[in-house]
């Protein structure tokens, strides 16, 4: 039919063929082989499956992103036909941790050449087992980092000047005048002690300079010397240094079998009662239950978390009903910006792997 209406079309065109007519012909012809050859581009492109597109999933333009260089399987038609889907399947996305990869998806996909996480954090998956099955795995570094150091200073500062009590009591109909109790803590010229410096970590770092803050670090490794006075930082060989002398602890560490519980009751007794504890990282990086005792029992001051375990968190989850917690739910990386940056290396990297290219970002085991 697109053939017949084509050659229809040229021949009107042609018929007494002057200049503009010919040029016309050849447009004509270029768009016709280029929507050929998109549609053979489109049946060529390789299958990956993802979570889901719309409120629960992407956006459908973040999900275009991806729609420009794969097919693509949401998880729930996979799941009603894995048979189909499972062999052409060559990547899977992962949007906040979506779909779950476990050995029984990946035993369904025989075709698998990568798992591309849409974030930095990998502690969901299994590096090593998915390894073993030829599979790389790809993160999102570097991409992530300004949102989630924005939200680490946004809760610090919400934190410690009351903003969100402040906003209740400023839209409450029966306040009639503005109390002056709501006092907070100053951050200028506080310190800042920062647990894993790495490039979330140096972000916030460069943000708690601009507050004239103190800054101390703890890290596995050492930063360089320029690294450290570009945002006046002190490194903490022994994080109990860190723990003591700060009034704001930020933690920015990965999640790893080393990190798990490292903020546990030992590590918040050394912190100064009037200290508050801001989580960026992972909410197993702090022991949950020592840190309801700790807020209840006044050893520290407050805690501004936007990483709990689980997440969300049970609704009758102690940590919901103390006054001196703020939560956000794990939107570190929520703005647009950085969202479409994360699908779009996600993708970059997909692509690659599949094509049995290096990965940018390929996630190696320790
Ligand atoms: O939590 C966010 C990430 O891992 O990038």
């Amino acid at each position: 039919m697109t053939c017949l209406l084509y050659v229809r079309c040229v021949r009107r065109l042609w018929a007494p063929a002057p200049g503009y007519r010919l040029l016309k012909v050849a447009n004509l012809h270029r768009s016709v082989h280029q929507l050929l050859h998109r549609k053979v581009m489109a049946e060529d492109k390789p299958w990956a499956l993802i979570s889901e597109v719309g409120e629960q999933g992407y956006f459908e333009d973040l999900a275009d992103i991806i729609k420009r260089n794969f097919n693509v399987v949401c998880l729930k038609d996979f799941q009603q036909n894995p048979q189909l889907h499972g062999p052409k399947i060559q990547a899977v996305l992962l949007w906040n941790s979506f779909p779950t990869v476990e050995p029984s998806l990946l035993s369904l996909l025989p075709s698998l050449k990568v798992v591309a996480n849409g974030g930095v954090g990998i502690d969901h998956l299994d590096v090593p087992y998915i390894n073993s099955l030829g599979v790389k795995v790809t993160n999102t570094p570097g991409v992530v980092s300004n949102a989630t150091a924005d939200i680490g200073m946004a809760l610090l500062l919400a934190s410690a000047r009351k903003v969100v009590e402040g906003h209740h009591i400023a839209v409450d109909p029966k306040t009639t005048h503005l109390p002056q109790c709501l006092m907070g803590d100053e951050v200028s010229e506080s310190t800042l002690g920062i647990i894993g410096m790495g490039d979330i970590g140096y972000k916030i770092a460069q943000r708690g300079k601009g507050f004239d803050m103190k800054i101390l670090y703890h890290n596995r490794n050492r930063r360089s010397v320029e690294d450290e006075q570009a945002v006046g930082a002190t490194f903490c060989k022994n994080m109990d240094d860190l723990l003591k002398e700060s009034d704001f602890v930020m933690l920015a560490v990965n999640l790893t079998p080393e990190t798990t519980g490292l903020i546990s009751h030992q590590q918040l007794s050394l912190m100064k009662p009037t200290a508050t504890l801001v989580n960026v990282s992972r909410g197993r990086v702090v022991d949950q239950d020592a840190l309801v005792k700790a807020l209840q029992s006044g050893t520290i001051r407050a805690a501004a978390l936007d990483v709990t375990y689980p997440e969300p968190l049970p609704r009758d989850h102690p940590l919901l009903g103390l006054p001196n917690v703020l939560i956000t739910p794990h939107v570190g990386t929520n703005t647009y910006t950085t969202t479409s940056k994360i699908v779009q290396q996600m993708v970059d990297n997909a692509v690659a792997a599949v094509k049995g290219l290096p990965a940018p970002n390929e996630v190696k085991p320790k």
